[in-house]
């Protein structure tokens, strides 16, 4: 059933549904486009619309091949709506689902698209801040590149910051320089989250490259460098422990992985140079096939963080929702007439874990992969199912997942307060704003 959006647009069927909103298929002055339509809560919300409003330049600005476009921005009554190109084809997360593991060139081009993309938003002062494969599109009708990759453009800009609740804190100690902020709630998806932002600190351009690295170690996989069990074990994961090795992986292409999923932000390489050094790897990675590695074993309940007291803490609640009922995430299909993707609710909230609970991991090495049929020698873990793993990623991934887009917001004053490790000086999340 089509519905009018302000003025100038009609949505006529739904694409499918994320925790923002829903998207539609719908027609503007220009053709087709896609219009994501904000949850009614959100969109009664006149601080967001107020920032909707402010954000408009910035998100209308942002143009480059490997985006996906915001057309327009629309508040029309109880409707808030972001009008975005189409884009036809899939979801990179439904690709990943089908094939599990990708050939690593196909795995290399769409990160280094991606890394293109994400070179455009820093050069104009925009941290994504929730890079993962759900929100990489796939062009079904662009070129096919290395491996089979149709180009991926990255989608979802501004929407992290926009539902989020920016709030200013105070800013300096009587007659001293700013403060080092520290937030109190982390925001995003747990599988990909930098440790700086786990530790509270305002996210930088340096959180979309490691967002990145985690997504390309993801499509090489088959699973993310540090997921898996509680979400506040992931947590703790990526602050304390190391990235285990990937059986097979040219060791040019993991010491990349390794240098962007670097614990120090300014260890990490800046987006334009990903991008450069991963389309250097191409022709060596040509015809190469996808890695032939296990899934590491399933992690036990008891991963879950205590507290002192020897209860579970509330920084790391359990999932919102379990994730057993969700259906299938959904493509961006050519076809009509798609069924929702979930009913997923939306960030869910997690205060920033203190230094005493991100220390009671043991230091140590993820995880680690096996190549096929190497045993573990004395693991009492069970290893997880295919199924098993995947449900466990539907329950990270919908539920806890994007684990909240409350605070951080350290960087809606970050100007001129960029840390020195930053590896792109004055880039912070307030696209508007920035100076
Ligand atoms: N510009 C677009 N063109 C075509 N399909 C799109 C476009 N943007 C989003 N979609 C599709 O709409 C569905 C919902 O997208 P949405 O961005 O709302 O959620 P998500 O990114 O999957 O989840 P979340 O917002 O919770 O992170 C997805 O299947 C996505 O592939």
């Amino acid at each position: 059933m089509a519905r009018k959006i302000g003025s100038r647009y009609t949505a006529h069927q739904i694409l499918g549904r994320g925790s923002a909103g829903t998207v539609w298929l719908g027609e503007g002055p220009e053709g087709a486009v896609a219009i994501k339509l904000l949850r009614e809560d959100l969109a009664a919300d006149q601080e967001l619309v107020g920032r909707f409003v402010q954000e408009r330049a910035a998100l209308l600005g942002l143009a480059d091949p490997h985006v996906v476009g915001v057309r327009d921005l629309v508040v029309d009554g109880n409707d808030l709506a972001l009008v975005m190109e189409l884009v036809r084809g899939t979801d990179l997360r439904t690709r990943l689902e089908r094939e599990r593991r990708l050939a690593p060139a196909a795995a290399v081009a769409i990160a280094a698209d991606v890394a293109d993309g994400l070179a455009a938003a820093h050069a104009a002062r925009i941290v994504h801040r929730d890079v993962k494969p759900e929100n990489v599109l796939l062009d079904m009708q662009g070129p096919l590149g290395p491996g089979g990759a149709h180009p991926a453009l990255l989608t979802d800009f501004g929407i992290a910051r926009l539902v989020d609740v920016p709030r200013r804190l105070p800013q300096t100690p009587a007659g001293g320089s700013t403060v080092p902020l520290r937030s109190t709630k982390v925001i995003g998806t747990p599988d990909y989250l930098a440790p700086e932002i786990i530790e509270g600190l305002p996210p930088r351009a340096s959180v979309d490259v490691y967002a990145l690295a985690t997504v390309l170690y993801e499509l090489l996989a088959g699973f993310t460098p540090f997921g898996g069990g509680h979400p506040g074990a992931v947590l703790r994961r990526h602050v304390t422990e190391s990235v285990a090795p990937l059986p097979g992986i040219p060791d040019e292409l993991w010491q990349l992985l390794l240098q962007c999923l670097a614990k120090a932000p300014a260890s990490r390489l800046r987006a334009p140079e990903l991008a450069a050094r991963l389309r250097e790897l191409l022709p060596s990675l040509a015809g190469m096939p996808p890695l032939d590695i296990d899934e590491p074993e399933d992690e036990q309940p008891e991963d879950a963080p205590e507290s002192a007291a020897g209860t579970r803490d509330e920084a790391f609640p359990p999932p919102a929702a379990s994730g057993e009922a969700t259906p299938p995430r959904g493509a961006v299909p050519l076809v009509q007439g798609t069924a929702p993707d979930s009913n997923r609710d939306t960030h869910t909230s997690m205060r920033v874990p203190g230094p005493d609970e991100l220390a009671g991991g043991a230091h140590g090495t993820a995880r680690a992969p096996r190549a096929t049929g190497e045993r573990r020698a004395g693991s009492a873990r069970h290893r997880a199912s295919p199924e098993a793993v995947r449900r466990r990623r539907i329950r990270l991934g919908a539920a806890a997942a994007a684990l909240v887009v409350a605070a951080g917001l350290g960087g809606w004053l970050a100007s001129g307060d960029d840390d020195a490790g930053d590896a792109t000086p004055g880039v912070h999340q307030s696209g508007p704003d920035a100076p």
